[in-house]
C-alpha cells in the first residue's frame, strides 16, 4: 500500500483506454509508465516495485524476474487481453498471484477482423486498391484480380473455443459447403454450426480456407510447419488472427513463395512488430496487420474496464469477473 494506504497499481502504458483507468483512480494510487509505447524492460523492473497490482498488456513479459521485481505485496497481474501466454502462470499461482485477463468481451471484434483478413486475402482487397490507385486499372478484365470465394467452400478452423465458434457462425452465414475444426474436446456449439471435429490432418487437407483461433501453448507451438504447408492444398488459403508462435514463420515464407499454398492473411506474427525488411511484407500474396484483432472502440474500452474490475476485485479479495483458473 502507498502512503495514502490505497493500493498502488502499476499500468504499464499511458494509452490504456481511459474508462479503465478512471475506475482505478477512484479506489487506488496509480503510476502509469508516460509513453504510449510498451515500457522497456529495465525500467518496467524498476517501476513494479512495491506494487500491488499491475495493469499489464501482451507486451510485458510477467515471468519471475518481473514478479521478484514487484515484491511480496503484488496481488494481482490483469492483462487487457485474451491471450496470456506473455504471463508465467505456474509462477504466480506459485506466489499466490491472481491473473485477470479479458475474455469474451473481444470475441465478436476478434471474428469479425478473422473475417475481414480471410475476405481481404481471398479477394485480394490491398493488391487491388494497390492497382486502382497505380494505374493497374486499365479496364475491366474476366479474369483479373480473381480469387476464390467462401460460397461452397471448406473451412477449416483449429481452435473451436470462443473465438472459432463466433468465426464458424460467421463463415456459415457465406453458404459454405462444410466448417470442420479441430479442437482438443469435442465442442457441442459446434452442432448449431453444423461444424465436425476433425484430425489436424484432416483440416490441412480438407480445408480451402485454414483459421487458426487457437491459443498458443506448448502443444500449439508451430503447429503451422513445413509439414502442414505442404499437406495443405495448394488453392488453400491460411489465416492466423491467434498468435504467431503457431506458425513456423520461415517455413510459411516458402510456402507462399513457391505456392505451396496460395496466399495468406495475418493479424500476428513472430516477432511483433514485424521487422520491415521481412520477406512476408515482399510477398503480393500475404497480407499481414499489425495485430489489431480485437481493436474495435467498443471492444478496447470494454477490456479496459474489465482489466480495472479485475484488479479492484482481487485487491479486495472478492471475486474476479474474468480470473484466470
Ligand atoms: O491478441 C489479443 C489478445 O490476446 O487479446
Amino acid at each position: 500500500m502507498s502512503s495514502s494506504g490505497k493500493y498502488q497499481v502499476y499500468v504499464t502504458r499511458s494509452d490504456m483506454p481511459q474508462c479503465g483507468i478512471e475506475l482505478l483512480k477512484k479506489q487506488c494510487d496509480l503510476k502509469v509508465w508516460e509513453q504510449a509505447s510498451p515500457c522497456p524492460r529495465q525500467e518496467l523492473l524498476k517501476h513494479v516495485a512495491g506494487a500491488n497490482g499491475i495493469y499489464c498488456s501482451l507486451t510485458d513479459k510477467i515471468d519471475k524476474e518481473l514478479l521478484d521485481a514487484a515484491g511480496a505485496g503484488l496481488k494481482v497481474v490483469a492483462t487487457i487481453s485474451v491471450g496470456h501466454d506473455h504471463i508465467d502462470v505456474q509462477e504466480c499461482k506459485k506466489r499466490g498471484i491472481r491473473i485477470g485477463y479479458t475474455p469474451d468481451v473481444l470475441t465478436d471484434a476478434t471474428a469479425e477482423l478473422t473475417l475481414a483478413l480471410l475476405l481481404s486475402t481471398s479477394r485480394r482487397l490491398p493488391e487491388a486498391q494497390n492497382e486502382a490507385r497505380t494505374g493497374g486499372w486499365v479496364s475491366w478484365a474476366p479474369t483479373w484480380m480473381t480469387g476464390p470465394g467462401l460460397a461452397g467452400a471448406t473451412v477449416g478452423i483449429v481452435g473451436f473455443g470462443r473465438i472459432g465458434q463466433a468465426v464458424a457462425r460467421r463463415v456459415k452465414s457465406f453458404n459454405t459447403a462444410k466448417i470442420i475444426y479441430f479442437n482438443r474436446s469435442a465442442r457441442p456449439e459446434a452442432e448449431e454450426v453444423g461444424a465436425i471435429k476433425v484430425t489436424f490432418d484432416e483440416i490441412l487437407t480438407q480445408s480451402d480456407f485454414v483459421i487458426c483461433c487457437c491459443a498458443l501453448v506448448p502443444e500449439t507451438k508451430e503447429i503451422f510447419n513445413k509439414t502442414a504447408f505442404e499437406k495443405m492444398k495448394r488453392t488453400a488459403i491460411f489465416v492466423n488472427t491467434s498468435r504467431g508462435g503457431t506458425v513456423d514463420q520461415d517455413a510459411l515464407i516458402e510456402a507462399l513463395q513457391n505456392n505451396t499454398i496460395r496466399a495468406a492473411g495475418l493479424d500476428v506474427t513472430t516477432p511483433e512488430p514485424l521487422p520491415l525488411d521481412s520477406p512476408l511484407f515482399k510477398l503480393k500474396n500475404c497480407i499481414v496487420l499489425p495485430h489489431i484483432g480485437s481493436a474495435s472502440i467498443e471492444a478496447r474500452n470494454t477490456m479496459s474496464e474489465l482489466t480495472a474490475q479485475n484488479i479492484l476485485a482481487a485487491l479486495n479479495d472478492t471475486k474476479m469477473p474474468a480470473e484466470l483458473k
